[in-house]
């Protein structure tokens, strides 16, 4: 107990080094967030990158037509200059991409693709590569750099009425606003992260009533967050959300079901050496897997979650300890737990954060810590008869208070979840499955991947590499709805029940789990995370 503080105010101690953080040192805007301050690029300013945006001018529509694979050039990354060139070549690849590997023509005859045509990854590997993040769609692509302000004079431009985004995969609004969800949460809790960084210094200088007032501020941001969060029910239908909008998001990693057993194979960039059917095993390995876009990529609630010493243990092992760190030890006492092994999920979501974003994280848990000071500063016992206007009962309430709106988050965002994953999936489509068409014959077949490379010669694109290709097109409307479970004999007429493989969007049997956009089981996973956040309150 000797090193236990003796009087309150308790003394902050070594090891436990406290620093100010700027948020302008990790890219993040002290107005927007995680956003950027100005509204994201429309278009790149180089026409050299006119094939890029001239695919992006018509990108439903292709689409739509089941033209997605589109013959475009491979361009260099180098005439990029600006983080918001970057930024904006970063979401159009990623359209692009996903839809070239999910925006199949609905039948069996043309399955997602297993290849990522040269054209599509080597720019967007060089991109992600700057911007420090995988390429595979993420938050930061449709949430965070895909948005515009409607009204620039209105009161409050960041409000979601006055956002627009600027790319979908659909076209429709239901997409809209389910990006628009996320950015005006992010432009919202702006306030709560400069917030969290006056707390964090007011722990430093012991100074209780900033720490408290701070701890109010980032309550509120965080009430308005859940206020848009709920706003979600307005204008995203869960049906076109898991139907229509939900497997163009999906990534390549546990996909198996979905067509995509070794991943995603980058053109371009990962076989770049000759490969033939004898080396097709090493070919594989190079295989990328990534797990799709999914909100769990902000690092907003991860902010929230470290500035409150919100621990989140690997799923199904709630509770296990690890070593005690030397500076643990003088809590013991109090009953302060111990770092926990965090959970593997969502610190793997951080590889798809840019890499200022994961730094401040990282800089955050290394520096923050008002959990602590909440713990040692309340810990009175005495505390319990104190006057309700007492510095330190304020504090609790405070902290309290901020705990309580991460809980209720995640309560809504559960119920979220069940109401745009689990029901619509067990009420399964209501458009009827039609069966593919034959491939019509004056459209070529893909040409620029490994796997047509052994059946056809590729096509060279402009600078002699290859690209991409158009496909045939595919009366099924809706690729989305075209699961076995969907067929019904008396829609398909005379033919026979198509073996189409499994998709990320699919009827759930009723016992059936329900995974997210990264294969996890979303549910057990998501109760954790929120059981674990209502425990962290202080009593
Ligand atoms: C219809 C709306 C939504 C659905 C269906 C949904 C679904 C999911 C699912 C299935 C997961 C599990 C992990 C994964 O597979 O990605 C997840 C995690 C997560 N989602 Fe959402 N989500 C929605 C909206 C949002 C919004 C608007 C936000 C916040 C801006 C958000 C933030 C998170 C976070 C932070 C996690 C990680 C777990 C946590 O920290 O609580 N989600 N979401």
């Amino acid at each position: 107990m000797s090193d236990l503080p003796q009087a309150w105010p308790p003394q902050p101690q070594p090891p436990l080094a406290y620093a100010s953080l700027r948020l302008e040192d990790y890219d993040i805007s002290p107005t927007h967030g995680f956003l950027p301050s100005e509204p994201p690029l429309r278009r790149l300013p180089d026409p050299y990158y006119s094939p890029w945006e001239s695919i992006m001018d018509r990108f439903n529509q292709y689409l739509l037509a089941h033209h997605v694979r589109r013959l475009m050039p491979v361009l260099d990354t180098d005439r990029l200059s600006t983080q918001a060139e970057y930024r904006r070549a970063f979401t159009i690849l990623s359209f692009m991409a996903h839809a070239y590997v999910w925006g199949r023509n609905g039948a069996e005859s043309e399955p997602a693709s297993e290849f990522l045509p040269a054209s599509i990854a080597v720019p967007w590997v060089a991109v992600a590569e700057f911007l420090e993040l995988n390429p595979v769609v993420c938050c930061a692509a449709v949430c965070h750099w895909n948005w515009q302000i409607l009204d620039e004079d209105a009161e409050d431009p960041m409000d979601i009425d006055n956002l627009g985004t600027l790319h979908t995969f659909s076209g429709s609004m239901d997409e809209s606003w389910f990006y628009l969800v996320t950015t005006a949460i992010e432009a919202k809790c702006a306030r709560g992260l400069n917030a969290i960084l006056t707390a964090t210094a007011a722990v430093e200088q012991d100074a209780i009533g900033v720490v408290t007032e701070s701890l109010g501020q980032m309550a509120v941001s965080l009430v308005e967050a859940n206020v848009i969060l709920e706003r979600m029910y307005d204008r995203c239908d869960p049906y076109v959300f898991y139907w229509k909008i939900r497997e163009f998001l999906a990534g390549w990693e546990n996909m198996a079901e979905a067509g995509l057993p070794h991943g995603v194979l980058y053109e371009g960039v990962d076989d770049t050496d000759t490969f033939s059917l004898d080396n097709w095993q090493s070919l594989i390995r190079r295989f990328r897997k990534y797990a799709g876009g999914s909100a769990a990529q902000t690092p907003l609630l991860q902010a929230f979650d470290i500035a409150l010493g919100i621990k989140h243990y690997p799923t199904g092992e709630r509770g296990r300890q690890a070593a005690a760190p030397a500076q643990w030890s003088r809590f013991a006492a109090l009953e302060i737990p111990e770092p926990p092994p965090a959970n593997s999920y969502l610190v793997r979501m951080r590889d798809y954060m840019p890499g200022g974003h994961r730094r401040f994280l990282e800089d955050l848990a290394a520096t923050c810590r008002i959990r602590e000071y909440v713990l040692l500063t309340c810990s009175d016992s005495l505390l319990h008869v104190c006057r309700p206007d007492d510095p330190r009962v304020l504090l609790r309430q405070a902290y309290n208070g901020c705990v309580g709106q991460m809980e209720s988050f995640r309560n809504k965002h559960l119920m979220l979840v069940s109401r745009y994953i689990i029901a619509p999936a067990k009420n399964g489509p209501s458009l009827p499955q039609r069966a593919a068409a034959p491939p019509p014959s004056q459209l070529i077949l893909p040409t620029a991947s490994a796997q047509t490379t052994a059946r056809t010669a590729p096509r060279p694109l402009p600078g002699g590499r290859m690209g991409g290709d158009s496909l045939p097109a595919d009366p099924a409307m809706y690729p989305q709805t075209n699961t076995a479970a969907s067929w019904q004999p008396e829609t398909a007429l005379s033919r026979p029940p198509p073996q189409v493989k499994g998709r990320l969007a699919r009827r759930l049997e009723a016992d059936a789990v329900a995974r997210g956009t990264g294969g996890t089981d979303a549910v057990e996973f998501l109760k954790q995370v929120r059981n674990e956040t209502a425990q962290t309150k202080v009593p």
